[in-house]
This record gives C-alpha cells, structure tokens and sequence, in this order.
C-alpha cells in the first residue's frame, strides 16, 4: 500500500484486512525471543499426552492376556525382549506402568503449563509495550483520525483478548493435537481397521469446523470493532460530562451509549448462535464415532468380522478403542472452544499488527543531524501545507525571523496562525516549501533535537495527575526544587502555589482539575521556562484567562522573549502589540507584516481587527463587515459538517 496516503479510517481499515496469518506474524515478532519456552512447552504437552494413554491400553492388554487369557502380552511399539514372562511380573508390570505414566503425566503438565505461560505473558507483555511505544510515534494524522477510546480498546481489550487465547487455548490446541494424533498412533497399532471406522468422522469434523471458522472471523472482527466504538464513545462522554450535564443532554447520551452497547451485544449474540450450533454439532460427530466403533467391534466379537473386515478383535482391544475414543470426545467438543477464542485473538491481533505495522512518516531521516547550540533562527521558505491533501491551508508562507526576534501572529479564526507553529514543531510536513531552523531544514535534523529546543504553550496545557513539582519538572526530571521554584517565580506562579495548602506538593488531581485556568496556564509557562527552550511558542496562550492573570502571564512571556526567538499566536492584539514583527494571516496566507504602528498606518485587515476591539466598530468599512459575516457563516457550516 502506498505510503504517500493519507492516513484516514478506510486506510487503517484496509490495511489491517491486508494482513495474512496474524498470528503467527505476532509470535515471530515478539515470541522470537522466547522460543525455547515455547518448545519445552509443547514438548511437555507431548509428553503428558504420551502418558495419558499409556494406562488405557495397559488395561486393554492386562484384560487380554491377564484376565481373559485370550491373548498374549505384547503392548503396541514395545519389543516383546523387554516384557516379563511370568503372569504376575506382567501383572506388577502393568501396575507400575501405570504409576509410571500417571506421576511423569502429572510432572510434565507442570512442566507444561510453566513454560507455555511464561511464553504467552512474555509475549503479551512486549505487544503491549511495543504497541504503546509504536502509537505514540505515529504520525498526527492517526491521532486526529482515530478515537482514543478505540486505542484504549486495542491496548487494553484486545491485548486481554490475546492473552486469554495465548494463556489457556493455545496449550489446549497442542494437547489436543497432540492428543488426536497420539491416539491415532495407537489405535491404527492396535487394530487399523476399527481405527478406520473411529476415525471416519475426522475429516467430517475438519470440514465443519473450516465451515465454522469462515462464517466466525467475519462477526469476530465485527465485535472487536464495535466494542472499540463502544469505548469511544464511553470516553467522549466522559471527558465531556460537564457539557452534557450543562446542556441537558443526559437522555440524549444515554441513548446514544445504549444503541452503541445494543450493537455489541448483537454482534456478540450473532457469533454465540453460529457456536450453539457449532459445539452440539461437533459433539454428536464424535459420539457417533464412539457408535460406530463399539456397533463394529461389538458385532466383530460377538459373529466375527463384518463386511469388508478380518482378522481378530479381542474385548480387551475393543475396551481400549472404547476408553480413547471416549477420551477425545470432550477435548474435540472443546475444540468449539478454541476455535472461537482463536477467532478472537485472531481479530484483536489484527488490531494490534494493523496498528502495529501504519507506517509512521514524521521520524527522524537515517542521515539527520541533531540541532546543536541553537540560535533560533527561523525561516518558511514558500511553505504550502494541506492536513489531508485537499484544501489548502497554507499557502506559500514565506518569513524570516532572526534569532531573539519576537513575532506576533494574528488574523481571523481559522486563518492558519496554529498551523503556521506546528509546521515549526514538525508535527506535520510540508507539502511544497521548506521550514528551516538555524538554517537546517526541520525535516534533516532529529525530531528530538528540533523539539527539545522549543516551548510550547497553548490555551489549554496538560496536566498530569500528581503534584505541581512533578508537572513542572515533566520532561526535565533532574531538575532541582531551587530550580523549580525559580522557573515558577519567571512564571508568576510561585505566590499561588505557596498558598496551596501543601505548596509544591500538593496533588492537582486528574489533568490539573483542581487548579483554576490561569493557575494551570502559569504551572504550564513554568514548565517551559524550566526547559531553557532557545524558542518560544505561546499560542493563545492568555486567552482563557481573566485580565488579572493575563497581564502576570504576560509579564512572564515578555521577560522570557527578551533573550530568545518567540512566536506569540493571540486574538486579543494588545498581547502582540510589542512585538518586533507582527504577521497578519488571513485564509492560509501572510496577507500584511510590519510593526503595530507601520500595520496601523497601513490602515489593513490589521487596523480593522485592532478598531473591533477597541470598540470603534462604527468606523469599520463596510467590506470588512461583510468578509467577517461570511467567515462566521463558514464556520458554522464547517461546525454543522463536522457534526
Ligand atoms: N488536524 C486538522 N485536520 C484537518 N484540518 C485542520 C486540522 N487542524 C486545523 N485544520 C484546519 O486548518 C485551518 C487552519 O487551522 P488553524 O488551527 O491553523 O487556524 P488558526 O488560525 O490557528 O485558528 P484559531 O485562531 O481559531 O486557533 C482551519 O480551516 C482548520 O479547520
């Protein structure tokens, strides 16, 4: 698949369909390491199964040679040099024989179920970590383009899944392989033609179980999915329970969660029926196996061989026959089991590699330099840039910032002023220009050079649960309490967190909840200060807060763009008066660029937005009104589709 794509639902959907044997593509990815658990595993599994049968045909033979006397004591596979000649040292042989087998059975299942499971959990574990690890390289596209809920579903219920499969079915399916096969063995050395007959109904249940496993990995699929939407969903909800307790939307939620989980549980009950059917079905084919033997050998003993068959059937043979066909009966119909369950891991590791697997476009090029002393000199070189390949958002961008220059962006809503910064940060690329940092195209230097010399501040900042030390020392982890208390100082932060009932200390709960938005943007300046960044991103960065807050975070973003290159995106025009250049953005491109006053004199779009808050709006020409009205229009529509 072309990896120049946009990365959208049907790309992720298509690709995950691509992918032949999942499974076994998962055990070669992260089992490699761990294969010697895996062998020792099913050799164990053979073993114990090798003894499992041993006692069963023991019987059949002490019945023949010891108790009936019908026959002699030979045992299937065993030279008859290493057999005892008297009846009771054949009798004592048998009794040990099956001590034997029933002590090593029991040592090699333990041996058995150790090493398969820490096979599957070793296994689990590195999908899980590689899987995380994987998605938070990838590209913003994804991110913008799948829920987290979904990903919370891929890495919590689908890795489960897997681990449920990995965990118990897996070493049920190499028992019961090893089982079908090892009994196969000695039944056709015993007597191959009533083997046959035991054995007809194999390729019976081969063919319904294929038929089984085609109609299950469709509707397991489906139900993977669907629990992702699910979760999705739940998550959204979550994160915007106050809008929904505002608007009164419980009702409206409630149905929309409930439809989700109705689709689930179709799903779910779609894939049970096909297994109500499924297991019966394969149970009955190995009674009728069971039948078949016992109405054969039975007529065989009592009026001597039927049809097509010769030779002799002991009742001791006919006994074993009858206790390993009985045998296979509950693990074949438990078959119906691990066939479903390995459906379902096989769905969710789709999900897994799917992801696993989405190339990732924005990393580091084999040859890339890392930006070293960096002087913050800034340049877009005719930058044209789309999210998804189609409409253009900007549109030959073309600056020249020097190092401790500090830039203001304005421009409508919309304009392409975040855009502008997150081409900087390289969190996308360009598709025809260059962004260029001390001269170096952002995309030949290392993405941890090139971020590690900005600070990024936005409208809302993320905060971790934990304490307000932590937050402010996220990323720089070294960083002493002198330090921090410094960096908070710059940020105008230190008086609020001393009166904090616990300082710096005290836990601000889930993404900061228990901080105002000023008090949280200020712990969010504090971090970057600490960062020594040689350039500064504030984007909107004051616009959540009261005039108050403003001008003490402004106080700070003033005194750290005094030595350092800075970019301040504000609609609010007082915040980027001072600014050595202000660009004015409108509909993706630079449409004015010059100091407050030569903008104002210039008598722009700049001048216009500057008189709307000021209040002059009486003054304003009759154009503008007209070219806001539209773009307010726009964005309604744009909301309206995005719905
Ligand atoms: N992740 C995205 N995927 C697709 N389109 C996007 C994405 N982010 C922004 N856009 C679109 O790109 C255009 C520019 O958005 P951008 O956020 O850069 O504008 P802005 O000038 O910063 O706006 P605001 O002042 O409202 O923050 C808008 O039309 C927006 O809808």
């Amino acid at each position: 698949m072309s990896t120049d794509q946009a990365i959208d639902s049907e790309y992720i959907e298509k690709h995950r369909e691509e992918l032949d044997h999942p499974l076994l593509q998962l055990f070669q990815r992260f089992g490699h390491g761990h294969r010697r658990w895996f062998v020792v595993g099913v050799l164990a599994s053979i073993g114990s199964r090798f003894f499992s049968l041993v006692p069963p045909v023991l019987l059949g033979v002490a019945i023949d040679a010891l108790f009936n006397e019908e026959a002699g004591f030979t045992l299937p596979y065993v030279p008859q040099a290493w057999l005892p000649t008297t009846e009771m040292g054949q009798f004592w042989f048998v009794v040990g024989g099956m001590a034997v087998a029933m002590i090593g059975q029991a040592g090699l299942i333990f041996v058995r179920s150790s090493t398969l499971n820490l096979f599957s959990h070793r296994v689990k574990h590195e999908a899980r970590t590689a899987t995380y690890q994987q998605m938070q390289r990838l590209d913003m596209d994804f991110f913008n383009e799948v829920q987290t809920g979904e990903l919370i579903s891929i890495l919590s219920n689908d890795v489960n899944r897997l681990e449920q499969f990995l965990d118990s079915m897996m070493g049920e399916l190499i028992q019961l392989i090893v089982l079908m096969l090892g009994t196969a063995a000695f039944l056709v050395a015993l007597n191959p033609q009533l083997a046959a007959v035991t054995m007809v109904v194999a390729p019976l249940s081969a063919v319904f179980t294929y038929w089984y496993m085609q109609l299950a990995e469709e509707r397991y699929a489906d139900i993977r999915e669907s629990v992702g939407d699910l979760n999705s969903r739940l998550e959204n909800n979550l994160g915007g329970i106050q809008v929904i307790k505002s608007s009164n939307t419980e009702e409206y939620e409630d149905q929309r969660v409930e439809d989700h989980s109705y689709r689930y549980f179709k799903l779910d009950w779609l894939a049970l029926r096909l297994s109500f059917v499924y297991r019966p079905g394969l149970r009955v084919l190995t009674s009728l196996s069971f039948i078949a033997t016992f109405i054969v050998g039975g007529i065989w003993i009592i009026q001597g061989p039927p049809g097509p068959f010769s030779g002799e059937l002991t009742a001791g043979t006919l006994v074993t026959f009858l206790l390993l066909t009985q045998r296979l009966v509950n693990p074949l119909a438990q078959m119906g089991n691990i066939v479903e369950r390995y459906e379902d891991a096989k769905a969710s590791t789709k999900r897994i590699l799917g992801l696993m697997s989405l190339p990732v476009r924005i990393k580091d090029e084999p040859d890339a330099v890392d930006l070293e002393r960096v002087e913050g000199h800034v340049e877009y070189d005719d930058v044209t840039f789309s999210y998804d390949g189609d409409e253009t958002v900007l549109n030959d961008v073309d600056t020249d910032v020097e190092p401790g220059e500090t830039v203001g962006l304005v421009g409508p809503t919309g304009a392409g002023k975040t855009t502008i910064v997150k081409l900087l940060l390289r969190l996308y690329d360009v598709n025809e220009g260059s962004v260029r940092v001390d001269g170096h195209d952002v995309r030949d230097v290392t993405l941890s050079s090139l971020r590690g010399s900005m600070g990024y501040v936005g409208q809302d900042n993320f905060l971790f649960d934990g304490t307000i030390a932590e937050n402010v020392k996220y990323g720089q982890f070294d960083a002493s309490r002198e330090e921090v208390i410094r960096a908070c100082k710059r940020a105008e932060a230190h008086e609020f967190i001393e009166n904090l009932p616990e300082g710096y200390d005290t836990d601000i709960g889930e993404r900061g909840v228990k901080l105002s938005g000023g008090q949280r943007q200020r712990v969010a300046v504090a971090r970057t200060i600490l960062q020594h960044p040689a350039i500064m991103i504030f984007d909107e960065a004051t616009s959540a807060v009261d005039t108050e807050t403003e001008m003490l975070i402004q106080r700070s973003i003033d005194e750290l763009a005094a030595d350092r290159t800075t970019f301040i995106i504000a609609h609010r025009l007082s915040t980027v008066r001072d600014a050595d250049t202000i660009l004015v953005i409108d509909d993706g491109e630079i449409v004015e660029r010059g100091t407050h006053e030569d903008l104002l004199a210039g008598d722009g779009l700049y001048a216009n937005l500057w008189r709307v808050q000021a209040g002059e709006i009486e003054d304003l020409p009759e154009e503008f009104v007209e070219q806001a009205s539209e773009r307010v229009a726009q964005q309604a529509l744009d909301a309206a589709e995005d719905d």
